[in-house]
């Protein structure tokens, strides 16, 4: 059974296009990231899958229904980007007012375990750190024991220590044949943690499938060089290539395997000025996964 379905989805801010057309599916049981740069239409996408706010066109099903009965019946948590904490609640309080709005919650220590918080349980809410605050908020989200999990950017707030803990406890809630749906700025949290990545820029999905997938289309490293007005064709056919942009003088490569490629590249012929070799920057692989469609 599908989780999540949208088809043709689209979302406009008056003649801002948040959300361009939004075609897929979600099957029930997957831990799925999306993955975007700032403005992709990532929060606009989870924004609407929780019925806070309609698509201009198309249609949404969660688990069949829409996405109104859906949270109302329960099966829906969400750990959005902000969202304050009620002051003056003690963290026990504010998880167990919170279970309490739910048919069929979560039994409150177990929340409190899987959410980490048993030594914070009687910590004023509005006084914890920000890492510890989202701790909170995942909670308040899994309180319900919702069979679909939506997170936004859950560890924007987090330290890398945090981080990791987050995500083994996300993967633990996940486990039980829950549906996760989590978008993220970072391929590397999406790679870690999901079985399905979906990036979209732009309001598009621009590219669908497996971390491994993902990973060889946009590259783990970039091979930067000038190439001045040298032609380009054949770099997309050197070792470990997956994607060539060119901008003014400018070449870089998107590759696997950035030796491999520069030995190549050296082996062309070409006179290769400036050359930098980088880690993956994702910001540029986003752009060259958008100028390919
Ligand atoms: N309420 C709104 N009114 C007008 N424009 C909006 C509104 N919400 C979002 N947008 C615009 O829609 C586009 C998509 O934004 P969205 O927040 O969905 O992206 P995002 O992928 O979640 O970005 P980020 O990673 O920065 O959170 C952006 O251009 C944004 O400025």
């Amino acid at each position: 059974m599908n989780a999540i379905a949208f088809t043709g989805v689209a979302k406009s801010y008056g003649s801002v296009r948040a959300v361009e057309e939004l075609d897929l599916t979600i099957d029930a049981g997957s831990t799925v990231a999306l993955l975007g740069p700032n403005g992709a239409g990532k929060s606009t996408s989870i924004g609407m899958l929780l019925g806070l706010t309609r698509p201009s066109a198309g249609e949404i099903r969660v688990f069949g229904d829409t996405p109104d009965a859906a949270v109302k019946q329960g099966r829906v948590g969400a750990m959005l980007q902000d969202g304050a904490l009620v002051p003056g609640m003690t963290v026990r309080e504010v998880v167990s007012f919170v279970r309490g709005l739910y048919p069929d919650p979560m039994p409150l220590e177990e929340i409190l375990t899987l959410a980490n918080l048993t030594d914070l349980a009687g910590r004023r809410a509005d006084r914890l750190s920000g890492g510890q605050a989202q701790r909170v908020r995942f909670a308040t989200a899994i309180a319900g024991a919702p069979r679909l999990l939506v997170l936004d950017e859950p560890t924007a707030a987090m330290d890398v220590e945090s981080r990791r803990s987050f995500w083994a406890r996300m993967r633990e809630y996940a486990a039980s044949g829950r549906t996760v749906l989590f978008a993220t700025h970072y391929l590397e949290e999406a790679d870690e943690n999901a079985d399905r990545v979906i990036v979209i820029a732009r309001g598009r999905v621009v590219a669908d499938g497996t971390p491994q997938e993902i990973k060889a289309a946009v590259g783990t490293g970039t091979v930067r060089f000038t190439i001045g007005d040298q032609p380009t064709a054949g770099l997309d056919a050197l070792p470990g290539v997956g994607a060539v942009d060119v901008r003014g003088s400018t070449a870089r490569l998107h590759t696997t395997d950035p030796d491999a490629t520069v030995r190549a590249l050296y082996a062309t012929g070409l006179r290769v000025a400036d050359l930098e070799v980088k880690g993956a920057d994702l910001e540029d692989a986003f752009l060259s996964l958008t100028h390919d469609r």
